[in-house]
């Protein structure tokens, strides 16, 4: 049974608990920390046993935590991964791995000089069936060589805290995380073109769309809507030379009424990727208890997002086209695209 301790219990970290208490085999919750300590306080009460830590750093030195997962803000991953990375302990960190590519580095480093697999990342999109599938078509050959593929992330809000730049570090990474995986290529350079702002999104500029370019050629396109209302889209389609392959529609239910044909949209991402959310942890699980190493996204991964991302963040900010250049692979890192 694998011992986990949680950092951060807001709307993810609570979500992680409930499907490792309840659905998911083979783990435990032994401890819980968050700054919001009342709501940790409430969470603790609901696991019995769970001790409730006042700091990361003392969850992760507890005996009774084989494995950690921070689900803690952005900005706080970097001191809990490269803690846990010290404590020897498997740490599974919610995207992002840390909010600049140094940090990502320092991270990956750290890793490099403990000479094992310790970190994964909350890259969820690789774990969803429909994204699989679509991997499955672009792989086999049948749609011939991937030229294009037309993505669309588009949240119902956001937060208030969201800020311009949150739309490339916090939403479209994740297309960036999968691109890297879909084409098993780098992104070579970013763009942003920016079109008529929504009434709906406050101070922000929104929609963006985010311009991605790939070592072997393909382009690939990212409208980012993040308060679009009508609930939580997600959506792809690659190009090929001899035919194209999509996503499917998400909802396991279509009603046909009052002259309609209608189908429910998922509110946000916890709805439309619960079954990509319990593989991957499940997965995660699976392979670090007993001692193994993760076999999911890993600190390159994670530092190869965010240096596409600062690009992404540039490239909104300047107007202009901004290459991608990665800092040398370490060979500890054999197989990061796969
Ligand atoms: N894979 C995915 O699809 C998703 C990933 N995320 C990621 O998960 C992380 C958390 O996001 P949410 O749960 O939506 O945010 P949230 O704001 O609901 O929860 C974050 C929690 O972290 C706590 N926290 C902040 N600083 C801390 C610190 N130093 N130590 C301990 N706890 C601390 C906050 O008090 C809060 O309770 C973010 O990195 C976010 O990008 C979030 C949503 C979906
Ligand atoms: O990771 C996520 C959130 O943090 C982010 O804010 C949303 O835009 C994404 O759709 C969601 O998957």
């Amino acid at each position: 049974m694998l011992k986990v301790g949680v950092i951060g219990t807001g709307m993810i970290g609570q979500d992680h608990i409930r499907r490792m208490t309840a659905v998911l085999a083979g783990v435990t919750v032994t401890a819980v920390t968050d700054v919001d300590v009342e709501t940790a306080k409430k969470v603790a009460g609901g696991l019995p046993g769970a001790t409730l830590h006042l700091t990361g750093e003392d969850l992760i030195a507890d005996p009774a935590v084989d494995a950690v997962l921070v689900c803690s803000w952005g900005p706080t991953h970097e001191q809990y991964v490269l803690a846990s990375i010290a404590a020897g302990k498997p740490v599974f960190c919610e995207k992002p791995l840390a909010t600049t590519q140094d940090a990502c580095l320092r991270i990956v480093e750290a890793e490099v000089a403990a000479g094992r697999r310790l970190v994964q990342v909350g890259y969820m999109r690789r774990y969803d069936a429909a994204y699989r599938a679509l991997k499955r078509v672009v792989d086999s050959g049948r749609i011939g060589v991937p030229l294009m593929m037309h993505c669309t992330h588009r949240n119902a809000g956001v937060p208030s805290f969201y800020e311009k730049e949150s739309a490339i570090t916090d939403t479209a990474v994740h297309e960036i995380d999968m691109v890297r995986w879909m084409f098993g290529e780098e992104i070579t350079a970013a763009q942003v073109l920016i079109p008529r702002k929504s009434r709906n999104g406050g101070p922000l500029q929104d929609p963006l769309i985010l311009i991605l370019e790939l070592a072997g050629g393909a382009i690939v396109d990212v409208e980012i809507s993040v308060n679009i209302r009508y609930g939580y889209d997600i959506r792809g389609e690659v190009v090929g030379e001899d035919g194209t392959a999509a996503l499917g529609e998400f909802s396991p239910v279509v009603v046909r009424a009052a002259g309609e044909r209608s189908a429910p949209i998922p509110l946000d991402w916890r709805e439309r990727f619960l079954l990509a959310y319990d593989v991957e942890i499940q997965e995660w699980i699976d392979s670090v208890a007993g001692g193994g190493e993760p076999v999911g996204p890993s600190a390159w991964d994670g530092y190869a997002a965010a240096v596409v991302s600062d690009a992404g963040v540039a490239a909104l900010r300047s107007g202009s086209r901004v290459p991608v250049t990665l800092a040398a692979q370490p060979t500890f890192y054999r197989a990061p695209l796969s």
